[in-house]
């Protein structure tokens, strides 16, 4: 397991040990959803964030790996499953944990839907790929949904943390939920979980302002980073988003300064270039130019009774 455990450390950041991962796994679950423009925009420039890594199906990361920084981990998705399936997002596995190294993978992630007519197949394919995963020594990110003809609603806080308890318990090193909206049961749910607990963003939250809210919410109740696609990529500015969930998730460590470089000056043409990150309170020894260091405010706490959205637009 030493390097399942080694390469699983480089999954955070050295100071906050919390993580941003970026989802762009999208294009095949939903076909041309809005923002799938900006993938290159993003992996260029992710380069200048504190992101740790990033989620690709095997054919986007042959084309991309080569513009990634070797510092950002590349999570091959092994699954995959669309929106027009039967039963709808079923998932099923389209490349192995060899084919996903052989791309360069640091790490692979897969999709599991319960509640749904083929769980017991999707729980299968999971437990083969942790152990294949875990025989090379390559952390396995779950991402686990409740989705499918048992459920109601997706986000109904018992089966966010049966989702987050179940993947624990089956053995991935990351576990990738919904935030369900209460934070009390979330918060136990986390406690609880033998291994680190990330949110997605998913579709239903109704503005950037809510994301916000939600991604601060879910740092306080315990969770240990995000694997975030849609909220960022279908941004009016992608990459102000980033360095913005950057700043909530790495800057929810107490105490801990993290250090975003503007990604202004080398990326490609952005927005972002007239609203770079808020200026340095103070500046560190490794302060270069360019690069501005800032410390997130301590948010307040906001409680929030679970507020579903099962008919929203899925992935
Ligand atoms: O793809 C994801 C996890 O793999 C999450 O995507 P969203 O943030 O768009 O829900």
């Amino acid at each position: 397991m030493i390097g399942t455990m080694r390469r699983l450390g480089r999954l955070f950041h050295p100071q906050s040990a919390k993580s941003v991962i970026l989802a762009l796994d999208h294009g095949v679950s939903e076909g041309m959803i809005p923002g799938l423009t900006e993938i290159p925009l993003l992996i260029e420039g992710m380069k200048h964030l504190p992101v740790q890594g990033v989620v690709l199906n095997k054919g986007l990361a042959r084309a991309s790996v080569g513009s990634l920084s070797l510092d950002k981990n590349v999570f091959v998705h092994l699954s995959a499953g669309t929106k027009h399936g039967l039963p709808t997002y079923n998932q099923s596995l389209v490349c192995s944990v060899n084919e996903a190294l052989r791309l360069g993978a640091d790490a692979v992630s897969m999709h599991v839907n319960i509640g749904n007519d083929l769980e017991d197949r999707m729980l299968q394919d999971f437990g083969m790929v942790t152990d294949e995963a875990h025989a090379m020594g390559i952390p396995v990110m779950a991402v686990i949904y409740a989705r499918g003809g048992q459920i109601v609603n997706e986000l109904d806080p018992s089966l966010i943390t049966h989702c987050i308890r179940l993947g624990g318990e089956l053995g991935a090193d990351v576990v990738c939920v919904p935030y369900s909206g209460d934070k009390q049961s979330f918060a136990m749910g986390v406690a609880t979980c033998p291994v680190p607990v990330f949110i997605t963003g998913g579709p239903a939250q109704p503005n950037w302002k809510a994301a916000k809210k939600m991604i601060a919410e879910a740092m306080e109740a315990g969770a240990s980073g995000v694997t975030m696609g849609r909220p960022i990529f279908q941004h009016k500015d992608p990459l102000k988003a980033l360095a913005e969930v950057c700043q909530l998730v790495h800057g929810s460590t107490e105490g801990v300064e993290v250090q975003i470089t503007s990604p202004a000056k080398d990326a490609a043409p952005s927005k972002a270039e007239s609203e770079a990150p808020p200026k340095p309170k103070k500046a560190t020894a490794k302060t270069a130019p360019r690069k501005s260091t800032v410390k997130s405010a301590k948010r307040r706490t906001a409680t929030k009774s679970a507020k579903s959205s099962p008919k929203a637009k899925k992935k």
